[in-house]
This record gives C-alpha cells, structure tokens and sequence, in this order.
C-alpha cells in the first residue's frame, strides 16, 4: 500500500508567559520574553492507505495538536508534513461555529470545500438524514449538546468524503447507535483504501478499529507500530499510572511538561 501522510520531525512550539504583564511586553518590543513549552515535539512517522491510526496517550500528551497539524488546521513549527489527498477533522473541541444554526454550518463547510449552490442544495438532505438532527437543524448549534455537535460533524466529513480522516474524541460522545453507524462508516472508509486517525481514551474502540497505534507521551511519539504490540505496551504503561495517587500522577504529568519546557 501506497504511504498517504509522512510527518518528519514535526515539532508545535507555542511561547508560554509567566505573567500577563510579560505577554503584553512581548507583543509591544518582540523578543525572547517567557519560554516555549513543545506541545508536540520530533515526531516522525508514516502511515498507509487502509491504516486506522489510533492516537492515544494521557492528557495533555499533544494528541488533539498532532491532528490539527495533520488535518491542516494549525502548522507546524518546524519539520513536513505530507499529506495526501483532502484531508478532514470531525472534533468535539473545534470545527463548527457555535452563532450558526446546523443547516447554516453545514453550508457554510461546503462552501469551504468549494461545493456550488446546486451541489450543496444536493448534498444537504443527505447530510441531516445521517445527523439524526431532525428540527434541530435549524437551531443555532450553541444549543447542541456535544453528542449534537459530534453527529453534525461527523455527517458532514462522511459527506465530503475526504482521503484522509481525523476523528478526534467525536464518537466518545454520542449515543450507541449512532456511534456504532459512525463506526461502520470508519469501516467502509477503510475497505475504500482511505486513511483514518482515531483520537481516543476508549481502548476497546481503539483495540476493534485501529491497525496501527501512536502513543504520545509528553509531545514526543513513544511507540508506534501495529495495535496488538503498541496496545499491550500502552495498558501496562496505563496500569502502572492508575495505581499511583492523585499527587503522583500530577508529578508524573509535571515532569513530562518541564521536558517540555525551553527558556
Ligand atoms: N494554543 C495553545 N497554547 C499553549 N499550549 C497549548 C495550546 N494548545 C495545546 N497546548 C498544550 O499542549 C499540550 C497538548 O495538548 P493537546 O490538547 O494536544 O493534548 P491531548 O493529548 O489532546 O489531551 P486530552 O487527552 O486531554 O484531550 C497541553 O499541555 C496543552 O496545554
């Protein structure tokens, strides 16, 4: 199979301040004020057409800024990245605007993707048909609840079909059936020959879907490789954190940020 997204030493950098007053200095005289924390930090791999790439890794491990780098979202700092193909992100955190109604976000999105008036006129009972939204459609979607927001995400990537596809948390949210058309989906996608990245904290999900898994801890890329090897190596890792307590997680997760600290 034909390799469809190469990263190569991506690196996120963003600058961190200590205090407000630190901010506001930097952005009048620019210059090396505060530090830069790597949110993601030297990752290189590359995954085939047909690969369902899990992404997993403990809060706050950079898995959500690998996506948005690969789903062209947000750029990288340094390193490439090479994706092939239309690539698209259904996520809880982002995507839709919160003023428009469903209908106008579903339009508004085709018209992104360059859809004329007719094809979207097309497209557009399609898209409501497999949201499950009903009226809600017409409502604007800061009254959605996540479940709400995941279904019209999730019907309009699947709608645009895209090569390359980035589900990020979206099918933790809603209910089963829905959940489990998504996955079918995920499926059929994958039979087409097309390239899924699965952001999730459902292992089981991860264990049934996903060919290949990237463990992210602290930024960097832990392990990559296929699920049964990665995911064995993950729920060890996985068992020995959930028996430390609560302050020792948090050392552990502060440990890992300060590697990725820089002055
Ligand atoms: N815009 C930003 N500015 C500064 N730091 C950021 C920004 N976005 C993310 N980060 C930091 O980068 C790190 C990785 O965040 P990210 O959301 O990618 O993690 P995640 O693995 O998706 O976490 P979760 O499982 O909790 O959703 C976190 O420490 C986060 O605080």
């Amino acid at each position: 199979m034909a390799e469809s997204v190469i990263l190569k030493n991506v690196t996120k950098k963003y600058r961190m301040y200590e205090s407000k007053g630190q901010q506001l200095a930097d952005l009048i005289f620019p210059g090396k004020k505060g530090s830069t924390f790597n949110a993601i930090e030297d990752i290189s791999f590359a995954v085939e057409e047909g690969d369902v790439v899990g992404l997993v890794g403990i809060n706050g491990s950079g898995k959500s800024t690998l996506s948005n780098i690969i789903g062209g979202l947000i750029p990288a700092s340094s390193g490439e990245v090479d994706v092939k193909g239309d690539v698209n992100v259904i996520a809880i955190k982002s995507g839709l605007n919160n003023a428009l109604t469903g209908a106008e976000n579903i339009e508004f999105k085709c018209l992104l993707m360059g859809y004329t008036k007719e094809k979207i006129a097309e497209v557009m009972p399609e898209i409501i048909e497999f949201s499950e939204l009903g009226d809600f459609i017409y409502q604007p979607v800061k009254q959605y609840s996540s479940g709400m927001k995941s279904k019209l995400g999730f019907a309009i990537s699947v709608t645009a079909n895209p090569d390359v596809l980035i589900i990020d948390e979206a099918l933790s949210v809603g209910d089963q059936t829905f959940t489990d058309k998504s996955l079918a989906k995920m499926m059929e996608y994958k039979k087409q020959g097309k390239t899924i990245f699965f952001v999730s904290h459902n292992l089981s999900q991860v264990r049934n879907f996903c060919t290949k898994i990237a463990w992210i801890e602290g930024g960097r890329l832990r392990e990559y490789g296929p699920t049964n090897i990665v995911m064995r190596n993950y729920t060890a890792f996985l068992k020995d954190y959930n028996q430390l307590s609560p302050k020792q997680q948090k050392k552990f997760r502060d440990d890992l940020a300060k590697q990725r600290k820089h002055k």
